[in-house]
C-alpha cells in the first residue's frame, strides 16, 4: 500500500479545478488546500493546538533548515518531527532544493550535488540528492520533495535544458536513496521555467518514474503573476489526473484563486506569516497595514467579514499599540489572522468548486478584494 494517495472527487465544470482528498499515514487531506509554513519546526509565533483550531490541515517544514539546526540526528532521537513538535497531522517537507539556491552566497553544482557554505555558519555543505533523501527519512514527513535545482528566474534557454535534465537525474536518484517506502511518500518537482518544451520534458522524464505526487517549481520566484498562470496553463494538464499537483511557494490570495482555477491542489507559502510580522494584514477587502496610524483609534476587527478568533476579540488599535511596541502577542496576533484567511479562503475555494461556480466566485472575490482595481 503506498504510502500517499490521492482520490479525485469531483472536477469543476467552469474550470481546470477538481476537488480531491490526499491519503497520508497521519491523516487525509481535503484538496485545493494551502500549507501552513513551519519551516524551523514551527510555525512561527503559533501553537500546533491554534493551527488545528483553524484547521490547517498539514503544515511544511524544511530540510535545509533542520539538517543545520538542530539537526537531522536530534530530530529522529525525538522520534521525527511529528513527536519533536507535537503535531499528530500531516507534515511535508521541501528538500533544501530551493534554499541552497536562495540563501548560500556560494554554490556550485556539481552532478554529484551542490557544494555550499552554511548560511549560519559559513563552514562549507554539500548536499546531494542521497543525502536529501537521508535526511528527510530522518525527519518522518508523510511527503518528502525530491532534490531539485530551482532556476534563477529568468534563465537561458540552454541554461534551463541542462538544469532540467539534471534535476530528472536527481530525482531518479532520490527514489533508488528511498527508505521508508510505506510510510513516506515522494514527490517529484517539475522545472523548466517559462519554457514549454522543457516544462513537457521534465514532466515527461518524472512521470515515467511514477512518482504519488508532483510539484510545479522554479515559480513564484519573481517573475510576473501572468508569467506564473501562462506556465500553469499549460504544465498543470501535463501532470497525471489522478495525482496530486503541488505548487511551490504560491500563497496570496489572487494566485491561490488562480492556481486552483488550473487544476492545482497544493500550496505552501512564507507571505502570510511573514507580512504579519511587519504588520500587514489580508482581509477580504484588500490588505490592511494595522500599524499606521489611521488605525490608533479604530476599534474594529482586523476584517469585519472574518470569523477568526483574533476578529472576534481583538481591535485594530490594540493590535496596532502591540505591533508598535514590538509585543510578540501582537505578532502572534496578526499571523493567527492571515493563516486563518488564507485556510479559510481554500475552504471557500472548495465549496466553490462543489458547486461549480468558482469563476464567479472568483469575480466576487477580486472586486471585493480591489484586485481588478487598476
Ligand atoms: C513569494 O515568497 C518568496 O518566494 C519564496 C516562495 N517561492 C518559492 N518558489 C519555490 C520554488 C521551489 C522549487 O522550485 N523547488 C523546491 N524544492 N522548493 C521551492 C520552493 C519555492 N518557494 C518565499 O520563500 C519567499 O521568499
Amino acid at each position: 500500500m503506498a504510502a500517499v494517495t490521492y482520490e479525485l472527487k469531483k472536477t469543476c465544470k467552469q474550470s481546470g479545478a477538481r476537488l480531491g482528498t490526499i491519503h497520508t499515514p497521519h491523516g487525509s487531506i481535503d484538496t485545493p488546500m494551502f500549507m501552513p509554513v513551519g519551516t524551523l519546526a514551527t510555525v512561527k509565533t503559533l501553537s500546533p493546538e491554534e493551527l488545528e483550531d483553524m484547521n490547517a490541515q498539514i503544515i511544511l517544514s524544511n530540510t535545509y533548515h533542520l539538517w543545520l539546526r538542530p539537526g537531522e540526528d536530534i530530530v529522529q532521537e525525538a522520534g521525527g518531527l511529528h513527536s519533536f513538535m507535537n503535531w499528530d497531522r500531516p507534515i511535508l517537507t521541501d528538500s533544501g532544493g530551493f534554499q541552497v539556491f536562495s540563501l548560500s552566497d556560494f554554490r556550485n553544482i556539481k552532478e554529484e550535488g551542490v557544494h555550499f557554505r552554511n548560511h549560519i555558519s559559513g563552514e562549507k555543505l554539500f548536499l546531494s540528492p542521497e543525502k536529501a533523501m537521508q535526511i528527510q527519512n530522518a525527519l518522518g514527513p508523510d511527503i518528502m520533495m525530491a532534490l531539485d535545482e530551482c532556476p534563477p528566474y529568468p534563465a537561458e534557454e540552454s541554461y534551463m535544458k541542462a538544469s532540467v535534465e539534471r534535476t530528472s537525474r536527481w530525482a531518479e536518484r532520490c527514489l533508488e536513496a528511498h527508505q521508508n517506502k510505506e510510510t513516506q511518500g515522494l514527490f517529484g518537482i517539475i522545472q523548466g521555467g517559462e519554457y514549454e518544451h522543457l516544462r513537457k520534458q521534465s514532466a515527461d522524464d518524472l512521470i515515467s518514474l511514477d512518482f504519488p505526487g508532483y510539484a510545479i517549481g522554479g515559480l513564484s520566484v519573481g517573475e510576473p503573476k501572468d508569467v506564473m498562470n501562462r506556465v500553469l496553463e499549460f504544465t498543470t494538464p501535463l501532470l497525471p489526473s489522478h495525482k496530486p499537483r503541488y505548487l511551490m511557494g504560491v500563497g496570496s490570495a489572487d494566485s491561490l484563486i488562480d492556481g486552483a482555477i488550473r487544476g492545482v491542489d497544493m500550496f505552501d507559502c512564507v507571505l502570510p506569516t511573514r507580512i504579519a510580522r511587519n504588520g500587514a494584514c489580508m482581509t477580504n477587502h484588500g490588505r490592511l497595514v494595522v500599524r499606521n496610524a489611521a488605525y490608533a483609534r479604530d476599534f474594529s476587527p482586523i476584517d469585519r467579514d472574518c470569523n477568526c478568533h483574533v476578529c472576534r476579540n481583538y481591535s485594530r488599535a490594540y493590535i496596532r499599540h502591540l505591533i508598535k511596541s514590538n509585543e510578540t502577542f501582537g505578532f502572534r496576533l496578526t499571523s493567527y489572522h492571515n493563516l486563518y484567511f488564507l485556510l479559510d479562503l481554500m475552504k471557500k475555494v472548495r465549496e466553490a468548486i462543489m458547486e461549480d461556480r468558482l469563476l464567479d466566485f472568483r469575480e466576487e472575490f477580486f472586486e471585493q478584494y480591489g484586485f481588478n482595481r487598476p
